[in-house]
């Protein structure tokens, strides 16, 4: 798969659907849509951030663009080229996933040098020793494990777990990829190094201009770390928009809710006493809910959104799956869009 240039997506979801066997209550066979007809477009250079409760269905949106899950409705494209069908390989060398837990997906067994030398290797296996021994130390340096000769030789059960996650990160370097979808990188550790990691989450983009998808429960996180974010409940995205937007005008209740609930002195939406059911109840995808699938945790819920599945709405520069907007109009600022009403 080669690497086209144009104004265009990255990667993007279009109407993505990822359908898992499950179990309703009653113990009866039921599809759960953990991704329900979601399009997404990661542009060059920018940090989405996709957040939402447990169970809201990031995960599983994340292993979709990484292929690991397959497409049950609708299409992955890769600078508009439908990726499936396509060899792996050569999607991974511009697309790679760094997991939450850097304990798990780094092999203890196998030292730094092996592990990120062999990575170099089966993305450029022209490469002599000594190349691929400076491209691991320069990685090393990128990712500030420094000096970088002293971190080489040795083995990841000798780091910590914010230098686990560094090595992850530089991993997913290694292959100069243009998307790094990170899934929950800093929830498994320790909170004073969890800044350290979004800043170098930072860096990469500026630095090298790789798309980032940002995966987190955490709002305070996501505001602080990215251009866009987009709201995932129950398998859908509810809204989307610009971060700072988003985060001080959330427009879908459910957005309000998660903000609202959120441990962030700075919010700008604080709860009104009994306004906000509990946050902590989190969605079941396979149960079966008659149009928005919000309705009945939401506080506005009208007649119309327990008969009707809402459509997206654009308000101003947000996205907004919510009848509350139907013909609402919001001032809209000057900013260039490819034109399409997606996120
Ligand atoms: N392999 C699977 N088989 C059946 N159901 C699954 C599978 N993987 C995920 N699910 C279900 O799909 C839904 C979405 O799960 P997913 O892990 O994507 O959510 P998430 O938002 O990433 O949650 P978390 O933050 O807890 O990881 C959940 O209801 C989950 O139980």
């Amino acid at each position: 798969m080669t690497r086209t240039t144009g104004s265009g997506p990255v990667l993007s979801a279009d109407q993505l659907s990822i359908i898992f066997d499950g179990k309703d209550a009653a113990g009866h066979a039921v599809e759960v849509r953990a991704c329900n007809k979601v399009s997404l477009d990661l542009h060059a250079g920018e940090i989405v951030a996709l957040v939402g409760e447990s169970g809201s269905g990031k995960t599983t949106l994340a292993r979709a663009f990484a292929r690991i899950f397959a497409p049950d409705e609708g299409e992955i494209r890769f600078h508009g080229e439908r990726i499936t069908g396509r060899p792996k390989r050569s999607f991974y060398r511009h697309v790679q996933l760094v997991y939450q837990d850097p304990f798990a997906s780094l092999n203890s067994l196998k030292t730094i040098r092996h592990i990120l030398g062999r990575t170099i290797r089966i993305h450029k296996p022209e490469l002599t020793r000594s190349e691929v021994t400076a491209q691991i130390l320069q990685l090393l340096e990128m990712v500030a494990l420094t000096p970088a000769e002293d971190y080489i030789d040795r083995f990841p059960s000798s780091l910590s777990g914010g230098q686990r996650q560094r090595i992850s990160i530089a991993r997913a370097l290694a292959v100069e990829p243009d998307v790094i979808l990170a899934d929950e990188p800093t929830s498994m550790l320790d909170v004073s190094i969890r800044l350290d990691v979004l800043n170098l989450l930072d860096a990469i983009r500026r630095e090298r201009g790789v798309t980032i998808l940002y995966i987190t429960h955490d709002i305070a996180s996501a505001r602080y770390v990215s251009d866009r974010m987009c709201v995932m409940y129950s398998g859908e995205l509810v809204e989307s928009g610009p971060t700072e937007e988003v985060v001080s005008n959330p427009r879908h209740p459910y957005t309000q809710l998660l903000l609202a609930s959120a441990p962030d002195p700075s919010r700008t939406k604080p709860a009104e006493p009994g306004d906000t059911p509990d946050v902590d109840e989190p969605a079941d995808p396979s149960q079966a809910i008659s149009g928005c699938r919000f309705n009945p945790r939401c506080p506005a819920v009208m007649d119309r959104c327990t008969a009707e599945k809402p459509p997206l709405f654009t308000v101003g520069e947000q996205q907004v799956k919510c009848w509350l907007y139907d013909g609402v109009e919001a001032p809209t600022r000057a900013r260039s869009t490819d034109g399409e009403h997606r996120p």
